[in-house]
């Protein structure tokens, strides 16, 4: 693209290398280049009136960038600014964007992205700067997400730029990644941070509540609602639903959900008068939804409509750099728990670098736990971190779902943690007992079925039931059988 005029890129960069580097490339892609390795000599060419856009590091000998950047959009409202920096946490790429910074580029980053995103930012309509949004001071114990490793980088720099908008963010990420953690961030950094921040996790509550949970019911809405409840979409009134395991809503609750997310307001179960919601979805999930709406289990609608801002959130594994500064974490929260203060040497580190942690970062926090509270030297070795995870390496018994990493067990565990937990001032109806053994009962013996082909012999057998202990099942939790199913 021929440009009118050569525009001005200003590049302030207090090493050498990088800006020489930067000139070359500017150059070549046709723009004006000025650079500087200090943070004055940036301010003396905005004062007067020089470049079309600034291109600056964070931290430059004399003053840090981001506090330059209120200076500038003060001076020159419509310079545009792109920061780049390495080392970088959450908070710098929020305090960036929300200081006016146009774009925040993590170092290292390609020159083909860097010119992408400066022509982008030379071309983008002006507008109004976004409100800031004072944020606490940054220091390692306040830090919401640890890892600094360039997945986590680009995560943050997305992050950033979803905090000053209420777009649906859907996260995708293996278990024990920190999308709960992520969704929170969202939330705290965000523009609703003064409202509510409520979860739902759709794996946990009996399929038959779902419904009622999220949208609250009526008096005598069905058996066993014996008062008004109020739902989650209420209780988020002004802040944020985070909609968990949302591959496991079922069907109704799915359409039910569309509708409101069209409409913008809802009905409660057995109710008539409609509610405006006012709520920010974030929805979390480690399955594949897109296999889901091939097998008719997740509806695409629903889909494209939550899919709106997808977060990938990489495996500790593709990410093995963070390992350290986690492990320091956890150890100091342990500390701060009042378990001794522990240190761990280099190889020990090492060890756990190589490791591949299926279960990711929750893994890597309950190994870190167990070694603070069992283990009484003040130095974790290589050796302790050894034995632990050899343990860690040989086959469970319990039932492992394929790559996921997390038991049946624990999984199970899990989700009546947190239906308790959402059920603290009070249970819906009783009988919970049968209700989770169906739960479970029911895919396990249709599941065996379909595995055999309908061979209920068989599947007795794989069962290790009695074949009229079987059939009584079958009948009394009213599973159909298929026959000759692949
Ligand atoms: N980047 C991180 N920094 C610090 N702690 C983390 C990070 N990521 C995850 N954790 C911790 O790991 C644990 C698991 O995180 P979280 O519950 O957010 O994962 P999840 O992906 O939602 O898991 P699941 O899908 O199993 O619910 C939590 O205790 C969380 O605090």
């Amino acid at each position: 693209m021929a440009l009118a005029r050569s525009q001005t890129i200003l590049v302030a960069d207090d090493d050498r290398a990088i800006r020489t580097v930067l000139h070359q490339a500017l150059a070549r892609a046709g723009y004006d280049v000025k650079v500087t390795g200090t943070a004055a000599a940036l301010w003396r060419w905005v004062e007067a009136g020089e470049g079309d856009l600034v291109l600056t590091d964070v931290v430059m000998p004399d003053e840090n960038g981001l506090d330059l950047i209120p200076r500038i959009k003060r001076q020159r409202p419509d310079l545009r600014i792109v920061v780049m920096s390495a080392q970088n946490t959450l908070l710098t790429a929020v305090k960036a964007t929300e200081r006016g910074a146009f774009e925040y580029l993590a170092k290292p980053f390609d020159l083909k992205q860097l010119i992408n995103v400066v022509q982008r930012a030379l071309l983008a309509p002006k507008e109004s700067p976004p409100p800031v949004i004072e944020q606490p001071e940054e220091s390692d114990d306040t830090l919401p997400l640890i890892g600094r490793s360039p997945a986590m980088q680009e995560i943050y720099r997305v992050l950033a730029r979803l905090m000053g908008t209420d777009l649906t963010v859907m996260i995708h990420g293996e278990s024990g990644t920190g999308k709960e953690l992520v969704a929170r961030a969202l939330h705290d950094y965000g523009k609703r941070r003064t409202g509510p921040f409520v979860a739902i996790n759709m794996a946990a509550i009996p399929r038959e509540l779902i419904e009622s949970e999220l949208f609250g019911h009526e008096k005598g809405a069905f058996t066993g609602a014996t008062q008004r409840s109020t739902g989650r979409f209420e209780q988020a009134q002004g802040g944020t639903l985070f909609l968990d395991e949302i591959g496991d809503m079922p069907l109704d609750a799915q359409t039910r959900l569309l509708r409101v997310l069209q409409e913008g307001e809802y009905t409660t179960v057995g109710g008539r008068t409609p509610i405006k919601a006012d709520v920010r979805i974030i929805a979390a999930t480690h399955r594949d939804l897109r296999q889901l709406i091939r097998q008719g289990l997740f509806r695409e609608d629903l889909f494209y409509r939550l899919n709106v801002v997808p977060i990938r959130l990489p495996p500790l594994r593709e990410r093995k750099e963070d390992v350290p500064a986690l492990v320091r974490h956890f150890l100091a929260e342990a500390h701060s728990e009042g378990l001794p203060r522990k240190s761990i040497e280099p190889a020990a580190l090492d060890r756990l670098k190589a490791y591949s942690w299926p279960g990711n970062v929750r893994e890597l926090e309950n190994l870190v736990r167990r070694l603070a509270v069992l283990y009484s030297q003040d130095e974790i070795t290589a050796d302790v971190v050894n034995e632990e995870l050899a343990e860690a390496e040989e086959p469970q018994p319990a039932l492992e779902v394929g790559g996921e990493g997390e038991s049946l067990g624990s999984a199970v565990e899990r989700h009546l943690k947190s239906f308790f937990s959402a059920h603290a001032d009070g249970m819906p109806g009783s009988g919970l007992y049968d209700l989770v053994l169906r739960e479970v009962e029911r895919p396990l013996i249709s599941l065996s079925l379909s595995a055999t082909r309908g061979n209920q012999i068989k599947a007795a057998e794989l069962l290790g039931l009695n074949r009229n202990t079987l059939r009584k099942k079958i009948r009394e939790l009213d599973i159909r059988v298929t026959r000759g199913l692949k």
